[in-house]
């Protein structure tokens, strides 16, 4: 078979090629262990292609994830990257949740520094409008949806004990007394950022010294972006104790993103027992999340084999190519 040959271009010009450095995008997520959140991320990666955004999804799995959980996920199309664990300080900190503390692993996203933007979502929220845009929001800033304290996972900080919450700022005002109210705190089960070896560098570094609070990497991550933290809209992670705390602040048919984070409301564990799970849009949320899951015309293999609606991105790489003088092509020998 004969050598590619270098394919010259007509008009002569002197071609050279620089090295095209593709800083792309993409959503990532996090998993551990070897139980069913795995679920959770095949039906985040059905929602997204179901939405048609443009970027893979990364998964930032633990040692700890089986391997047929990672084929079962390669083959939902998405792009596995093992990651080492992330321990907080010793410390005595009783964490909101126990298995929190496993939540600081999340932190090694910011070593992904082959993309420049990605949206950070975790396992148990689903994506049901295309919100790929939000890559496009001013860099040098961190972006995600403001939390909500009036669950009992809240029960042992102050602002719970006072009833004070920043989703009602006004209904029971922050005592002077008290200091300032704290900064406005984001929910971190969504979030847009810029991955950077001096971000992550640092970010290791002051959890080093950081000690540990109820809401670990979550309470963390508000300390250590409080400056360049900008709220985006609650449509994009719509976390579900909003719909009973402060359901003046949703419009549920606007909103784009759901996260499946209060006590109970895991699709995938749902038994519809615990506190608020009977309600109407709880229900309706939860089979909303089960129809993704179970239909197979949204599996990677399905769709590409169909030549269905799967169609691979070049956007991203045509524009980077246009930023660059010229590049060799090297024509691929013919098939014959
Ligand atoms: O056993 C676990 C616990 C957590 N996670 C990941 O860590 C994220 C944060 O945990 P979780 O969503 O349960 O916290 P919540 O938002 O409910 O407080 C999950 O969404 C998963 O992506 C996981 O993969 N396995
Ligand atoms: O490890 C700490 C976690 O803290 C957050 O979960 C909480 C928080 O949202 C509370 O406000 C809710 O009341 C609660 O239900 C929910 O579990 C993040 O969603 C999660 O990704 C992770 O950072
Ligand atoms: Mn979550």
């Amino acid at each position: 078979m004969a050598p590619p040959e270098l394919v010259q271009p007509s008009d002569k010009t002197n071609v050279f090629a620089k090295q095209v450095t593709l800083r792309n995008r993409a959503y990532v997520t996090f998993l551990a262990g070897n139980g069913d959140y795995v679920k959770g991320v095949v039906g985040l990666a059905k929602g997204l292609r179901k939405v048609k955004s443009a970027y893979p999804l990364v998964v930032a799995v633990l040692p700890d994830v089986p391997e047929e959980h990672r084929r079962i996920l390669e083959n939902q199309g998405c792009i596995v990257r093992e990651i080492e664990p992330v321990y907080p300080p010793e410390n005595q900190t009783q964490f909101a949740m126990a298995y929190y503390v496993i939540n600081y692993s999340k932190l090694r996203i910011w070593e992904f520094v082959e993309y420049s933007k990605m949206i950070y979502l975790d396992g148990d929220i689903q994506v049901y409008d295309n919100i790929d845009h939000l890559f496009d929001l001013p860099d040098g800033h961190f972006y995600a949806v403001m939390d909500c304290f009036c669950e009992k996972t809240w029960s042992n900080t102050p602002q719970y004990r006072i009833g004070y919450c920043q989703q009602c700022p006004d209904k029971v005002k922050w005592p002077a007394e008290m200091g300032n109210p704290p900064s406005l705190y984001f929910n971190a089960g969504m979030f847009v950022f810029e991955p950077s070896l001096v971000t992550y560098e640092s970010l290791l570094k002051t959890l080093k010294i950081t000690q540990p609070t109820p809401f670990a990497e979550q309470d963390f991550l508000n300390m250590f972006f409080k400056d360049i933290y900008k709220p985006i809209p609650l449509i994009y992670n719509l976390v579900l104790a909003m719909l009973w705390r402060h359901p003046e602040n949703v419009e549920l048919e606007k909103v784009k993103v759901v996260h499946y984070c209060a006590a109970g409301s895991k699709p995938w564990r749902y038994t519809g027992k615990e506190a608020n799970m009977q309600r109407e849009d709880i229900k309706m949320l939860v089979q909303k999340w089960w129809d993704i899951y179970n239909d197979e015309s949204l599996d990677y293999r399905t769709s590409a084999a169909e030549g269905g609606t799967e169609t691979v991105n070049l956007q991203p790489f045509l524009v980077a190519l246009s930023e660059v003088g010229a590049v060799h092509f090297v024509a691929a020998p013919s098939a014959a």
